[in-house]
């Protein structure tokens, strides 16, 4: 057991909530979905087509590292899918946490994800922020960082088979 979580993130409709439950289900691992975690007047805000801002993600982050703490402090490993845009965001999200997080970073361009974002019924995010999203995304440099071109499957598949086979080995996406 590495005991370490991983955090798969990326724009609006990139599939991060899709291939994290599916890494989730083929690891055995717990699965949280940060939208589940937005405050209300939050997710208010992106139903009209308002970007958030740093502030409206400060509480929202800082419960995310709560629950990634706490499955540290009881030694789970989860599999979170987070937006996890910006650097100091994930600044957040790991801070206080022993083991580090895996970072899968999910990368495609924007024909697709508008196109991914606009098969999807009945979600709160409207393709118009997908702009915003793209430009506050701050690439992060120590992940995994895969092409959403291939199914959910074949992403899991190429994830699993970057996890380093010794629990001491900080492999390329590894941000401690
Ligand atoms: N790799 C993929 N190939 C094809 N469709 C995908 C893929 N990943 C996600 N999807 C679909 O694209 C849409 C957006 O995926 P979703 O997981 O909701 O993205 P996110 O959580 O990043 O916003 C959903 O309809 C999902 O079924
Ligand atoms: O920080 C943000 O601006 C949000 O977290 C955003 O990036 C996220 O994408 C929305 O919550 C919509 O949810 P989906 O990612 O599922 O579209």
């Amino acid at each position: 057991m590495r005991n370490m979580s991983y955090m798969v993130m990326g724009v609006s409709g990139s599939g991060k909530s899709t291939v994290g439950k599916l890494l989730a289900q083929h690891l055995h691992l717990h699965f949280i979905d940060a939208d589940d975690h937005h405050l209300a007047p939050s997710i208010a805000k992106m139903s009209q087509g308002i970007a958030l801002t740093d502030g409206d993600r400060e509480e929202w982050l800082a419960k995310l590292n709560s629950l990634l703490v706490k499955a540290e402090e009881t030694e789970q490993e989860v599999v979170m899918a987070c937006s996890a845009l910006k650097e100091n965001y994930r600044q957040v999200l790991r801070q206080n946490l022993q083991k580090g997080l895996k970072i899968v970073f999910l990368h495609g361009d924007k024909a697709l994800l508008k196109s991914r974002m606009g098969n999807r019924e009945g979600h709160f995010m409207p393709e118009t922020l997908l702009a915003s999203q793209l430009e506050t995304l701050e690439i992060p440099k120590e992940a995994l960082t895969l092409d959403i071109s291939h199914t959910p499957e074949e992403l899991v598949q190429q994830i699993i088979q970057a996890l380093p086979p010794d629990p001491a080995f900080s492999g390329p996406f590894s941000e401690k």
